[in-house]
């Protein structure tokens, strides 16, 4: 009798504990946390360092976005009775990308798109530079749809160098705007702008002198700009060279030892003198800095540092970015394999002359600019010669 009760109480335990083990690992599953119990069981070192805990792929918390994108990145707008049904309506940005040129801030805020909290601008609506005398309705009217729980963003990469941009920014939008400033080694950026807009000149169906008067002209606004006697930060830009020559060198050399300082690929690079606006409207906790260079060779990290700072779900895992040998650059693998179209551009070898002239006069505005922003310390003496951020 008392081995039959024996019997059945070793039977009722382990009833008990395989009913405790099954309801761990449903939990585990349900709470994301079979990680842990792995960790918990193997004590691995893992448990110490914090897991993200990713957000489903696509839609928002309330399941949708607002527009589908297809594989040429068009936006497609879902039908009115969706919309309706999603609450999807045109909400004025609370994030900005606003620079610099040539620096992956189109990459980045499509990327961003697919985020299922973010609903970004399809395109640059160049509100806060040249169309602000058309008032924040129209801006609006530009926005996305997004749904009540989504954050709207918005990129243009000239709002960087307008003088009166931040203070517009503060005003239409408040000071809780977050604001995302991409930053490239200066002489890359230089030479990428260079030759992008050298190679628009050429493909371009206009004539050299018509495409050189619309390219000063979308660059001449109203600047912050170096002026010729050493004085920063003066109003205009008739000061401005819009020279393009043939080669680089040509074009940024005035002569083998001087660079020309005035012409606008070098000016557009002097990042420290347009970001003092910027740093004075906004508190550092409002202003998050990107390294171009990081970001192409590790889009995975940065997008994780962005999200943190935009306060959304972790959504872009490192696996979701993938290398792509005819590119030379990361495509988008999930939730949508999709890559950023790159202009047929050759990169000629810069001398290492111009290179080394080039890090000399971009020292200072260096040095400074990480003065002004303290932790920017990627791009002081350690430049690398190589110009081009993926190779
Ligand atoms: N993933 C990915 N896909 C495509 N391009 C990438 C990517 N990551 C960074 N980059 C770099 O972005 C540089 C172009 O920057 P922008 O898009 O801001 O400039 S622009 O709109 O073309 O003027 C462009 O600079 P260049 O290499 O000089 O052409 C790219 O290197």
């Amino acid at each position: 009798m008392s081995s039959r009760l024996y019997f059945f109480a070793v039977c009722f335990g382990c009833l008990i504990l395989a009913a405790i083990i099954s309801f761990t690992r449903i939990y585990a599953v349900i709470c994301n946390k079979s990680e842990s119990i792995l960790n918990y069981r193997g004590k691995s070192l893992a448990l110490k360092t914090p897991q993200r805990h990713y957000s489903q792929e696509g839609g928002s918390l309330h399941g949708g976005k607002c527009h589908t994108i297809s594989s040429d990145w068009v936006q497609h707008l879902k039908s009115s009775k969706e919309l309706d049904s999603l609450g999807c309506k045109q909400k004025l940005p609370k994030v900005l990308i606003i620079g610099a040129r040539t620096s992956g801030t189109r990459t980045l805020n499509r990327i961003l798109g697919f985020h299922p909290q973010l609903a970004t601008a399809a395109y640059e609506v160049k509100f806060f530079d040249k169309n602000y005398h058309r008032g924040s309705e129209w801006y609006r009217s530009q926005m996305p749809f997004s749904t009540p729980d989504q954050i709207t963003l918005e990129s243009t990469e000239g709002y960087m160098y307008h003088r009166n941009a931040s203070l517009r920014v503060s005003k239409t939008l408040g000071d809780d705007i977050k604001v995302i400033i991409m930053l490239r080694d200066p002489v890359a950026r230089s030479i990428s702008d260079y030759l992008l807009t050298r190679h628009r000149i050429y493909d371009s169906k206009m004539t050299s002198a018509h495409y050189k008067r619309v390219f000063k002209e979308s660059r001449s606004l109203d600047r912050l700009l170096v002026s010729g006697k050493g004085k920063h930060g003066r109003r205009g830009s008739t000061k401005m060279s819009y020279t393009i020559e043939d080669t680089f060198e040509k074009t940024v050399l005035k002569n083998p030892d001087l660079v020309s300082h005035k012409n606008i690929f070098i000016a557009d690079s002097l990042y420290v003198y347009y970001l003092r606006s910027w740093v004075k409207k906004f508190t550092p906790n409002h202003i998050l800095e990107v390294n171009a260079e990081k970001f192409a060779r590790k889009p995975g990290e940065t997008l994780a540092k962005v999200e943190e700072f935009l306060g959304v779900r972790p959504f872009f895992r490192p696996d979701y970015f993938k290398f792509n040998m005819n590119t030379s650059t990361f495509c988008l693998q999930k939730p949508q394999s999709i890559c950023m179209p790159r202009l047929p551009v050759e990169y000629p070898v810069i001398s290492e002359d111009a290179i080394s002239k080039l890090r000399g006069h971009f020292e200072n505005s260096c040095r400074y600019l990480f003065l002004l922003l303290k932790h920017y310390s990627e791009l002081i003496g350690d430049i690398p010669l190589n110009y081009h951020p993926i190779e």
